[in-house]
């Protein structure tokens, strides 16, 4: 089975692209930040990472200063791990990171070459910046109390208690606000710097200091819980230990650093420790808590032979593991990686938001200077009043809030997914999950175990069963397709194999090979009705078969039906409840088989399967995807990742099982679940269902409380401090609200 290459026909990667922030899903794993695709072969990539880059005002600043220099080429962003890319040709990095320092960004290069991906160090305050914002807050208080006890706003004393607290607590803003001037750029800093001077100006002096003092903690605030979010993909990474215990080349046991191992090391590991790296078990046996990879919850046995992968808890024996991927290649290092490198695949919502705040604060802008200039200069109003109002807008104008909170809950989505064993590629397929009307499962190692047994012969005239046997299993040697496996398990051991010549795979069908001089052929009832050897008998024979939800697999020559074998296959324990579960959330279920009807009848009302599609050519399943597109609209599908590939690409949402294991299925497969449970696709709807649900709440709640703010600043109602207040509440609300999916 050759191994199809995807088909690069989906939206996603390239639809989302809007010139910037994407990057691709495939050929992933390799580089901890790849370039993206489209980036021309000539230019060089460099990573910086931005300590101080959170939000778009960041990213819009950068643009402005970078973009158009000599010899950049373009830039990406990935706000949420603070890297920004710079695609370019230049002979020397200076007059970027000159540039960089000039509009204050605080950047470091990153090592591509590293593959480890770096934990971003956290944004703690020092010491000294505590105490100046606490300087700052209890001098905005004091303003603001004195203010209002003495009815006073202008008095030496408040005005110098706000000048304290401006000075300890919005020097950064002022300062950023000043560089975004200088720019040309509308960013918060800009709006809130204006906002003080403006309170200043007319007098509002302890408006301005509160200003001041509740932006540095909602900024404070947001950047804390951003790291939330950051870390929590990260974090599990920490999950596998840092160090390993190698066999030395004398055969002793040491203590080494997990990034010193390589591929063919044997580790030991004791009872209770985590195991550090992937790899075989060489000897010993116990059972291993995997869940950090699977999600599974029930400790699975392990014994020689069997693969356990790094971050997982062995809980009873001593384990020899012969080490098969280095620390950074680990499946759980690929999990991180896939997440990190996906979660900027945008999906609609945040490209809705995108838009939307493009436009959102200039016209909020273009409103406050009306409001400002207007009701003064034409309807002769006052003018100070009506500049205070256009300040409290200015304050609403930053949609930070709207912005950050689709990355928030996308990335929480994703990462609480992961934690399950769901591994999605990108918050697009996290957010189409919830539109999924209908949802295609193959049968054989889907929904069945794939380990198919031969449980009857029926021999045909007068041949002998282990003649039949003998024949099947000699030319189902040379196939690998589960069902051949089976008839080789039955049949007489290797060497006794006939010598078959001529040995055809016949897709759909089955197989043929020359045995003796005689042609034989191996397969299903399409294949002897093919050949035109069937006849009513055989068929009363298959009915009995198929309707005990068995497969009929028939051996004969070009002449006749030498004999029939039964093959059984036993269900997943996992597919009755899931697919009932999934048919609770509303979700058409479809079987996808290339078995013959009777058998996958009996097993699809078995399972509890709405439509039932067999008898599929290989080649049928793809059409099958589209016809069930046209009919329900977005369809998902579930196979092995192998054999699927292109109806899994096909589909609007691929899933593959058992990715733990294959590399394949982590590719190929928009959605990976990690082991083979089918009980975690309707936990990926339901999930999908509540980070939709979360991201609509967050954008009303952002929009509705600006709407709000708008009305009443415009009415006079709205002070400056409130409207600060008001835009922190919004931020925090649906960065909080993002992160309680992470508790999932
Ligand atoms: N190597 C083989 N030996 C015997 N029979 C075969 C072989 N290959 C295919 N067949 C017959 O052809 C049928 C269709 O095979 P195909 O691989 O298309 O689907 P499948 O494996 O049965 O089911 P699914 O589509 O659910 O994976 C099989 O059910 C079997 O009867
Ligand atoms: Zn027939």
């Amino acid at each position: 089975m050759a191994e199809i290459q995807r088909p690069q026909n989906k939206q996603s990667i390239s639809d989302c692209c809007e010139g910037s922030n994407c990057r691709t899903s495939s050929n992933a794993a390799i580089q901890p930040f790849p370039a993206p695709l489209d980036a021309p072969s000539n230019a060089q990539s460099v990573q910086y990472r931005i300590s101080n880059m959170d939000c778009p005002t960041e990213e819009k600043l950068i643009r402005n200063k970078l973009e158009g220099m000599n010899g950049i080429i373009r830039l990406d962003f990935n706000l949420m791990n603070r890297i920004l890319s710079v695609h370019h040709q230049l002979k020397s990095l200076e007059s970027v990171t000159t540039a960089l320092k000039a509009i204050g960004m605080d950047a470091q290069l990153v090592d591509s070459e590293a593959h480890q991906p770096k934990v971003p160090e956290s944004a703690s305050l020092t010491a000294a910046q505590k105490i100046l914002l606490a300087i700052s807050g209890v001098a905005a208080l004091a303003a603001e109390v004195l203010a209002w006890t003495t009815h006073t706003d202008g008095s030496p004393l408040v005005i110098a208690l706000a000048f304290i607290s401006i000075a300890t607590g919005g020097l950064p803003t002022l300062k950023k606000g000043w560089i975004a001037l200088k720019t040309f750029t509308l960013n918060i800093n800009f709006l809130m710097s204006l906002a003080v001077i403006g309170a200043m100006a007319i007098g509002q002096w302890p408006e301005a200091a509160m200003v001041v003092f509740l932006f540095a903690v909602a900024e404070l605030i947001e950047s804390l819980s951003l790291n939330r979010a950051r870390n929590a993909v990260h974090g599990l990474l920490k999950l596998a230990p840092d160090v390993v215990t190698l066999q030395d080349a004398i055969g002793g046991w040491q203590e080494k650093s997990v990034e010193t191992a390589v591929v063919g090391d044997m580790m030991r590991v004791k009872p209770g420790e985590r195991i550090a790296l992937d790899g075989i078990v060489t000897s010993g046996e116990s059972s291993v808590n995997q869940a950090p990879i699977t999600g599974e919850s029930m400790p699975v046995d392990k014994r020689i032979g069997d693969a356990v992968y790094a971050g997982s808890i062995n809980e009873r024996g001593l384990l020899d593991i012969k080490v098969s991927t280095n620390s950074s290649n680990s499946t759980l290092a690929r999990i991180v990686r896939v997440i990190e490198e996906t979660q900027n695949n945008k999906a609609a919502t945040q490209r809705f938001v995108d838009t939307f705040a493009r436009y959102y604060t200039p016209a909020v802008v273009v409103m406050a200077i009306l409001v400002a200039v207007i009701p003064p200069l034409v309807f002769g109003a006052e003018f100070t009043p009506w500049l205070y109002k256009a300040l409290v807008m200015l304050v609403i104008a930053c949609p930070c809030a709207l912005v950050i909170s689709t990355p928030v809950t996308v990335v929480s989505g994703l990462t609480a997914a992961a934690r399950l064993g769901i591994l999605i590629k990108g918050g697009e397929f996290l957010e189409v999950g919830y539109k999924l009307k209908a949802i295609a499962l193959d049968k054989t190692g889907t929904l069945t175990a794939g380990q198919p047994s031969v449980v009857d012969v029926k021999t045909i005239s007068n041949n002998e069963r282990e003649t039949i046997l003998l024949l099947a299993a000699s030319l189902d040697a040379n196939s690998d397709h589960p069902l051949a496996n089976a008839i080789v398990k039955a049949g007489p051991e290797s060497s006794l194999h006939k010598v078959v010549t001529n040995f055809e795979a016949l897709p759909g069908r089955g197989v043929k090979g020359e045995i003796d001089g005689t042609i034989y052929f191996l397969g299903n009832h399409r294949l002897i009705e093919e050949l035109k050897v069937c006849n009513p008998a055989i068929e009363a024979l298959l009915d009995v078969i198929e309707g005990t939800a068995q497969t009929a697999v028939m051996l004969a020559t070009e002449k006749t039906v030498v004999g029939i074998i039964a093959i059984a296959d036993s269900l997943r324990e996992s597919a009755i409840e899931s697919v009932r579960q999934l048919n609770q959330l509303g979700i058409t279920t479809v079987m996808l088989t290339g078995d013959n009807n009777r058998t996958a009848q009996q097993i699809g009302a078995h399972v509890g399967i709405s439509v039932i599609k067999a008898e599929l050519l290989p080649e049928d399943k793809l059409t099958e995807i589209k016809n069930l597109q046209s009919t329900y609209g977005v369809v998902g599908m579930l196979g092995d990742g192998i054999n699927d590939a292109p109806a899994l690409a096909q589909a609007d949402v691929g899933f593959a099982m058992g990715a733990a294991g294959s590399d394949t299925a982590i590719e190929t497969a928009d959605v990976a679940l990690m082991n083979d449970d089918l009980e975690k696709l309707p936990v990926f709807i339901k999930l999908s269902r509540a980070t939709r649900s979360i991201l609509i709440q967050n954008i009303s709640a952002a929009i509705g409380i600006k709407a709000i703010f708008f009305v009443l600043a415009f009415m006079g109602i709205a002070t400056l401090w409130m409207a600060v207040f008001a835009d922190v509440g919004a931020s925090l609300l649906v960065v909080f609200n993002g992160l309680r999916l992470l508790r999932k």
